[in-house]
């Protein structure tokens, strides 16, 4: 099966590997500018932000730092569990840091809400998040989000990070599935 064959499986792209990258290029200069002359840290929520982490911090032209949390908050299937659990921490002590959590989406809200306080209890000299999508009509949690690619509606999108049961990750394009994959 090519990458084509996986991208037919979208029925609708949202965004394509053009305007992702060109929306993360102004993101990236908006941080810069706001951050600038200070010590940064930029941390990423595995598995879905890896994609937008790469291609976000090499439109840097600054120095900066990237750590890495895995948290988990959905399991296998397309509802946020309400209950985050870390499975892996910052190897970063960020007592006295300016910390960007970047992330692919924000969906109910509720598992950067939980990042933030837990993640701002650790004596950072900031914490602010980047996010490449945000829908805010599933928003359950108020979530203060200093960086937001698109506003997109309540629809479960794939690509770019993004998976439906694993899968999908690997698409260029950020979309929404084809009905023949659910069933
Ligand atoms: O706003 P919420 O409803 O809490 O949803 C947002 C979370 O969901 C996604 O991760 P997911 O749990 O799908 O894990 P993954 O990154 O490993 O795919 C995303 O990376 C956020 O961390
Ligand atoms: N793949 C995917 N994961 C999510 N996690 C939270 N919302 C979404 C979504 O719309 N798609």
């Amino acid at each position: 099966m090519d990458a084509s064959h996986v991208e037919s499986d979208l029925v609708n792209v949202l965004y394509t590997e053009e305007q992702i990258q060109a929306r993360l290029a102004e993101l990236a200069r908006d941080i810069e500018r706001d951050y600038e002359g200070e010590d940064l840290l930029i941390v990423g929520i595995l598995r879905g932000a890896v994609m937008v982490m790469a291609d976000l911090a090499r439109s840097f032209t600054r120095h900066l730092e990237m750590d890495w949390m895995a948290v988990s908050s959905y399991g296998s299937g397309t509802k946020s569990s309400g209950v985050v659990r870390i499975l892996k921490d910052l190897d970063t002590d960020i007592s006295g840091r300016h910390v960007v959590i970047v992330d692919e989406i924000i969906d109910t809200g509720l598992t950067l809400s939980w990042l933030t306080s837990n993640l701002a209890s650790r004596g950072p000299a900031s914490v602010a998040i980047c996010t490449l999508l945000r829908k805010p009509e599933a928003l359950q949690m108020p979530v203060d989000v200093k960086y937001v690619g698109w506003d997109i509606p309540n629809e479960f999108v794939v690509g770019y990070g993004l998976d439906f049961d694993e899968k999908y990750r690997n698409l260029r394009d950020i979309g929404t599935l084809a009905p023949h994959v659910y069933s």
